[in-house]
């Protein structure tokens, strides 16, 4: 079926889209049981809508025409009833489709989060963050729609057509010759149309993602915009985009207009036919009026299901462009793929690392960032790393986390080669302050406890009063229970330093890397800082990555990365 779907949407690139699919089945196929129950519960919602018209006919024929007063609250009160349950029966519903679909949805989501937080550094950097907001909000959105609603307005759409048809037949099958003419002219006119509308869609789409990306991109740079001047300019930049947005939604709505007024013409012109020649049908005393109202009303029903199941061809389109669209990211291979065979870190890991002929280029780049390099430093001691900008320093370190694996060549940690380690364990052994500090929006305590969630409170307290952060923690309204700030921007870089050096005595790792982590402050906080480094990590491998030639003075090992080979300072091996 997934062959079929897919090459019957994408022609020959089918085969992708059906990988897509059969994804897609794995999330849909654990809730069967709930989908069986809902589908069972619309056939009878379906057949209860069904049965109203028919009431209404027995009413007036048997009821009122024919004088029947027991038949008249007999009905009456059938209707009543009916009604009740009609209205039960779309309440329930209603929890159980959003329940549904909610679980559809979050476990799409989930998933492709989870296959995101594998992907590496180099992923991120050639994706745009506004595009990947757009697939795991609005494409997957789009995909649970016609997972969910599109399989149940199809399965109500087909039943409501087939029992008004039947119900229109049985009242009077002459009179439905008109309907079979009514139909065809609709399911034309709606194919037709139907793809402006889709092409219209899309174009919205693509507007409000200018939008979005618009405002990702400004919000945050609001304070640079600001000292360049630049706020008009932004201005206009974001009315531009609100005229385009608006001149495109108001052709949508036209041409949504127009898709919806042919076949609501045609709907009245059939019916007054079906009036003119039922009623005189009723006049002649050769048809009843309820019947002629009920076939009326079903006239009506036929025409909803038609515009749907139609609706449907265009939502399996506009599903499989954003199924498409999230493929791509499930596809996207990690750069380290799991490993069954990785050993856990054994415990008390000293330190040591050696680099053994490293070779390494990025992904898609020829220039060999690393080539046979090697050095070896010993676990406790304190290395300077230098070498002029762009040479590869924190991409050693990226191979010391293992974000990437070398061409050729390995990194081992206390002698195990890195690559059969758990890359998790790895990276909790080795602490990264760098320049650029994640902080996230919540409070001091949660951000310095972010690496290490485990930590109790009195360990929180002493690793921020050990990284000298007791002046902020005073300064702050609520203490260390104090919210910062998303990315911390209210406080200094030196502060920010402060809160990674805490995090990282937290995470108590055996080796600690600053690169570049001082450059922001100037030398008489450096020299501070390191200095409560040198204290507070002693005895563990330290490698400071500066241009700064006072960050790197009290080093007792000397390294320097030139054209991919690792150099070692006077009196030092590498
Ligand atoms: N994810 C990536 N994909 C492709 N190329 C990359 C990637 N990251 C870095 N590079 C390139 O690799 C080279 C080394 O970058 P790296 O950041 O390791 O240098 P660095 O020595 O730390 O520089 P700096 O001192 O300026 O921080 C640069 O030419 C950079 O453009």
């Amino acid at each position: 079926m997934f062959r079929w779907l897919s090459a019957a949407i994408d022609g020959k690139g089918g085969d992708r889209l059906e990988e897509a699919f059969r994804w897609l089945y794995t999330f849909v196929k654990p809730q069967s049981r709930a989908i069986m129950g809902l589908m069972l519960l619309s056939v009878l919602a379906s057949g209860m809508v069904l049965f109203q018209p028919w009431l209404t006919k027995t009413l007036i024929d048997d009821g009122l025409i024919a004088k029947d007063y027991g038949t008249l609250v007999s009905v009456a009160l059938l209707m009543i009833s009916v009604g009740i349950v009609s209205t039960a029966l779309s309440g329930v519903t209603r929890y159980l489709h959003t329940r549904l679909s909610g679980r559809i949805l979050f476990a799409l989501r989930d998933n492709l989060y989870h296959h995101l937080q594998t992907l590496s550094p180099t992923f991120y950097g050639k994706r745009r963050i506004g595009d990947l907001l757009s697939r795991l909000d609005g494409d997957v959105a789009e995909i649970q729609r016609f997972a969910v609603d599109s399989m149940f307005s199809a399965v109500s759409s087909v039943l409501g057509l087939v029992g008004s048809v039947v119900m229109l037949l049985a009242l009077s099958w002459k009179l439905s010759l008109l309907v079979v003419i009514m139909i065809p002219l609709e399911v034309l006119w709606l194919r037709w149309m139907r793809r402006k509308v889709e092409v219209r869609v899309r174009t919205i789409r693509e507007r409000s993602a200018d939008l979005s990306s618009f405002l990702i991109e400004t919000l945050p740079a609001m304070k640079f915009i600001q000292s360049v001047g630049q706020e008009h300019r932004e201005r206009e930049r974001l009315s531009n985009l609100n005229e385009n947005y608006l001149s495109d939604l108001l052709k949508l709505q036209v041409t949504e207009f127009f898709t919806q007024a042919i076949p609501g013409t045609l709907t009245s012109l059939t019916r007054a036919s079906a009036f003119l020649i039922g009623g005189y049908w009723v006049i002649e005393g050769s048809w009843q009026l309820g019947s002629l109202i009920a076939f009326s009303t079903y006239l009506g029903m036929a025409v909803g299901p038609v515009n749907s199941l139609l609706g449907l061809y265009v939502a399996i389109q506009r599903m499989s462009v954003s199924l498409g669209r999230v493929n791509e990211l499930r596809i996207e291979q990690p750069e380290i793929p799991f490993d069954a065979n990785w050993q856990p870190l054994p415990n008390n890991i000293k330190g040591e690392l050696q680099f053994n002929n490293l070779s390494f280029s990025y992904p898609g780049r020829e220039q060999l960032i690393l080539s046979q390099a090697s050095a070896s430093l010993p676990a406790g001691s304190k290395v300077a790393l230098s070498g002029r900008s762009g040479v590869g320093k924190s991409t050693l370190i990226d191979l010391m986390q293992r974000y990437y694996d070398p061409q050729s060549g390995s990194v081992l940690l206390d002698g195990i080669d890195i690559r059969t380690i758990n890359p998790l364990e790895l990276r909790k052994t080795i602490a990264v302050v760098s320049q650029d500090i994640v902080l996230f929006r919540g409070t001091l305590r949660e951000n310095i406890r972010y690496a290490s969630p485990q930590a109790s409170e009195q360990q929180v307290e002493a690793a921020a009063e050990q990284a000298q952060l007791q002046s902020l923690i005073a300064e702050l309204p609520q203490g260390i229970d104090s919210i910062i700030g998303e990315r911390g921007q209210q406080l200094s870089g030196g502060q920010r330093q402060r809160i990674a050096i805490a995090r990282a005595l937290l995470q108590n790792p055996a080796i600690l890397v600053l690169d570049e982590a001082t450059a922001a402050v100037d030398e008489a906080t450096e020299a501070q800082v390191i200095d409560a480094v040198d204290k507070l990590f002693a005895g563990r491998t330290r490698i400071l990555i500066s241009h700064r030639a006072s960050t790197l003075a009290g080093a007792e090992q000397r390294i320097t990365l030139e054209n991919g080979k690792l150099i070692a300072g006077e009196g030092f091996t590498a």
